[in-house]
C-alpha cells in the first residue's frame, strides 16, 4: 500500500500542512490539562478570581487554537485524499486499458471494477485518517510525558495499562486481518452476481430464472454480511474492552492520588490534570486502534490494487515498433494458439493469405476457432507459436496502435456506447465530417432506420443501443468500421442478425465500397460468403480446406457438409 503513497508527491506541501497544524493541535491539547490544574491549584483554592479569569481566558484561547488548526488540518487532508484518489484511479484506469483480453480473463472484469472503486475507497480512507495517525502518537508520548512530569509515582499506574492495552490490540487485530482481506475478495463476488444480473436481465426474465438468480445474489449478500458480522464483533468487543481496562486504570489513578494528596505529596488540581492526561492517552490509544483496524483492510486493498498496477500486458510495441507498410495483405503462417490455462489449442496450425481486393472468409461450426483468429489479428492475444505477418512484417514488430487504425473492426456482438448515433459511427474516426458518417451508414443500411428515429443522427442511444435492435445495432458497427477507411476490414459474424435481404444488400454496398482493401469475413451462413474468393474451413481449430466456393464443393467434406445443412439444391448448383 505504502507503493502507492507515492501518488501524494504533488500533496506534500498540503500534507506537510497537515503535519504541522496537526502538531501544534496535539501540543495546544497536552498544554490544556496543565492550565486547568494551575487554575484549581493557584486560582480556585486561594480564590484568587483575577487569576482564574486570566488565565480561564487564556485556556479559551489554546482550546479555540487547537480547533482552528484541527479544521484547517482537515480541509488540506481531505482535498490532498480526494486528489490522491482522483490520480490513483485515472493511474489503475489508464493501465486496465493497456492490458490484452488475456489479463481481463485471468483478472475478471468484476474484480477490477471494485479494485477501481471500492479498494481504492480503502485506501484513501487511510490518507484521511493521517490526522489521527500524526495526533495519536503525539498525544501518548506527550500526555505519558505529562503525567509523568506531574506525577512519576502515578504516571507507573498508566505505565501498566498501556502495554495490555497494546497486547489487547495486537491479539485481536491478528483475528482481524484475515477476515479484512476476505471481505474484499467477497465485494467481488457480490459484484459478479450484479454484473451477470443487471447485464442478463432478458434472459432471466425470459427463463422465469429470477427466484434462482435471488438466490445467488443471497448467498454472495449473506457470506459478505457474515464476514462483516465477524469483522464488527472483534472490533466492537474490542472497545467495551479497552473501556473496562481504562476505567480501572482511572479508579486506581483515584485511589492513590487520593493517598497522595492525603499526604500531601500531590494538589488536587495536579490529579485532576493528571486525570485528563489519562483521558488524553485513552483517546489517543482508541484513535491508534481505529488505525490499526484501518490500516490492514486498506493494505489487503493496496495489495490488490498494486496487482493490477504490477500486471503488465503480455501485448506490448516491440522497442523498435515499425510503422506498417503501405501493402495491407494479411498472412497466417502455422498459426497455433491456447488460451491461457487451456489444454488443447484453440486454433493449430493455420494458414491463409488476405490479399488486398480480396475477399478472404472464414467458416466454421461453433467454437471452431474463426473469433480466435480474428482475436490473433488484432492483437488482442499473441501467437502461441506461428506467425502472422502484415505486408510482409510480424504483426508484433508493428505499432500496436497503428496496426489497429488500420483495421476496421466489427465484432461478433455489437458494442455501441452512450451518446448520439453519430458519436457512435465517429468512434471509428473522429474527425469524420458529417457528409463521411452518413455515407458509411449508407453503405452500412443504416441511413433508412436512422432517418426514421427522432433526431436521425443526432439521436441519443440508451445505455450503449439498448434502444435499437440486434440488426441495427449490427448495422452501426458496421458504419464505425466504415468510416474509418481501414486497410483491412475484419468482420466477425457480422451480419447474423440481418435478414438476407439487409444481408444482400450490404454486401454488394460493400464490395463496391472496398475495393482495395482486404477484407476478412468471418460468417455462419454459406450465402453470406459463397462469392468471396477464398473460404477458409475451419474444423476444432484446425484447417480443413481452403479455395473457393466451387473448389470447396470438390475437395472439402466439411465444407460439403455445411453447405447441404444450409443451402437448397438449387442454390448449391
Ligand atoms: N477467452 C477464452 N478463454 C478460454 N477459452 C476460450 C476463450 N474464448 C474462446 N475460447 C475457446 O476457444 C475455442 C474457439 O472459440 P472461438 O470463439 O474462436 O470459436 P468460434 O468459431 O468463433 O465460435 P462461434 O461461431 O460460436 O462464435 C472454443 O473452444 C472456446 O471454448
Amino acid at each position: 500500500m505504502f507503493k502507492l503513497f507515492r501518488l501524494l508527491k504533488p500533496y506534500r506541501l498540503q500534507l506537510t500542512g497537515v503535519v504541522v497544524f496537526m502538531l501544534m493541535q496535539s501540543l495546544a491539547q497536552l498544554y490544556l490539562p496543565t492550565l486547568l490544574s494551575d487554575i484549581v491549584d493557584n486560582g480556585v483554592v486561594n480564590g484568587d478570581i483575577p487569576y482564574i479569569l486570566k488565565f480561564g481566558a487564556y485556556m479559551l484561547g489554546v482550546a479555540l487554537s487547537a480547533t482552528v488548526c484541527v479544521v484547517i488540518a482537515s480541509y488540506l487532508l481531505a482535498r490532498s485524499a480526494t486528489g490522491f484518489s482522483r490520480d490513483l484511479r485515472r493511474k489503475v484506469f489508464s493501465h486496465v486499458e493497456s492490458f490484452s483480453l488475456g489479463e481481463f480473463d485471468k483478472l475478471s472484469t468484476a474484480s477490477l471494477i471494485t479494485r477501481t472503486t471500492n479498494d481504492i475507497q480503502q485506501v484513501s480512507q487511510v490518507l484521511v485518517m493521517m490526522r489521527m495517525f500524526i495526533g495519536a502518537p503525539t498525544m501518548l508520548v506527550g500526555g505519558v510525558i505529562m503525567a509523568t512530569l506531574k506525577d512519576a509515582k502515578l504516571a507507573l499506574v498508566l505505565i501498566c495499562i498501556i502495554p495490555i492495552l497494546a497486547i489487547a490490540i495486537v491479539a485481536i487485530m491478528r483475528k482481524g486481518i484475515p477476515l479484512f482481506k476476505a471481505l474484499q475478495v467477497k465485494i467481488d463476488q457480490i459484484n459478479l452476481v450484479l454484473r451477470e444480473n443487471l447485464t442478463g436481465i432478458r434472459v432471466i426474465r425470459a427463463f422465469n430464472r429470477s427466484a434462482h438468480e435471488q438466490r445467488k445474489f443471497e448467498k454472495a449478500n449473506t457470506d459478505y454480511t457474515q464476514t462483516a458480522i465477524k469483522v464488527n464483533i472483534i472490533m466492537s468487543t474490542m472497545m467495551p474492552l479497552m473501556m473496562l481496562v481504562f476505567n480501572l486504570g482511572v479508579v486506581v489513578i483515584l485511589w492513590y492520588g487520593g493517598i497522595r494528596i492525603d499526604h500531601n505529596d500531590l494538589q488536587i488540581g495536579d490529579l485532576m490534570a493528571f486525570i485528563q492526561y489519562a483521558m488524553q492517552i485513552m483517546m489517543s490509544m482508541f484513535m491508534m486502534t481505529m488505525i490499526f483496524v484501518m490500516i490492514p483492510r486498506a493494505s489487503a486493498s493496496g495489495v490488490r490494487i498494486n496487482e493490477v498496477l504490477d500486471t503488465q500486458s503480455a501485448i506490448r510495441n516491440s522497442a523498435s515498433s515499425e510503422a506498417l507498410a503501405d501493402d495491407g495483405a494479411v498472412e497466417f503462417s502455422d498459426v497455433t494458439f491456447s488460451y491461457p490455462g487451456a489444454e488443447q489449442p484453440a486454433v493449430r496450425g493455420i494458414s491463409f493469405r488476405a490479399e488486398p481486393g480480396q475477399v478472404t472468409a472464414v467458416i466454421g461450426g461453433t467454437g471452431s476457432g474463426k473469433t480466435t483468429l480474428m482475436n490473433l489479428l488484432l492483437r488482442f492475444y499473441d501467437v502461441s507459436s506461428g506467425r502472422i505477418e502484415i505486408g510482409g512484417k510480424p504483426i508484433q514488430a508493428l505499432d500496436l496502435e497503428g496496426l489497429r487504425s488500420r483495421i476496421g473492426y466489427v465484432p461478433q456482438k455489437a458494442v455501441l456506447f452512450s451518446g448520439t448515433v453519430a458519436d457512435n459511427i465517429r468512434y471509428g474516426q473522429e474527425e469524420a465530417a458529417d457528409d463521411e458518417v452518413q455515407r458509411a451508414a449508407n453503405i452500412a443500411q443504416a441511413a433508412e432506420f436512422i432517418a426514421e428515429m427522432k433526431d436521425g443522427y443526432d439521436s441519443v442511444l440508451a445505455q450503449g443501443g439498448k434502444n435499437l435492435s440486434g440488426g441495427q445495432k449490427q448495422r452501426l458497427s458496421i458504419a464505425r468500421a466504415l468510416v474509418r477507411k481501414p486497410d483491412i476490414y475484419v468482420f466477425d459474424d457480422s451480419f447474423s442478425a440481418l435478414d438476407f435481404k439487409t444481408d444482400a444488400k450490404l454486401r454488394a454496398a460493400l464490395k463496391a465500397e472496398v475495393q482495395d482493401a482486404a477484407f476478412i469475413i468471418v460468417a455462419q451462413r454459406v450465402s453470406t460468403i459463397m462469392d468471396a474468393d477464398r473460404i477458409l474451413v475451419l474444423e476444432d481449430g484446425a484447417m480443413a480446406g481452403i479455395g473457393t466456393h466451387a473448389e470447396l464443393m470438390q475437395s472439402c467434406k466439411v465444407y460439403q457438409e455445411i453447405v447441404a445443412s444450409q443451402l437448397s439444391e438449387e442454390e448449391i448448383a
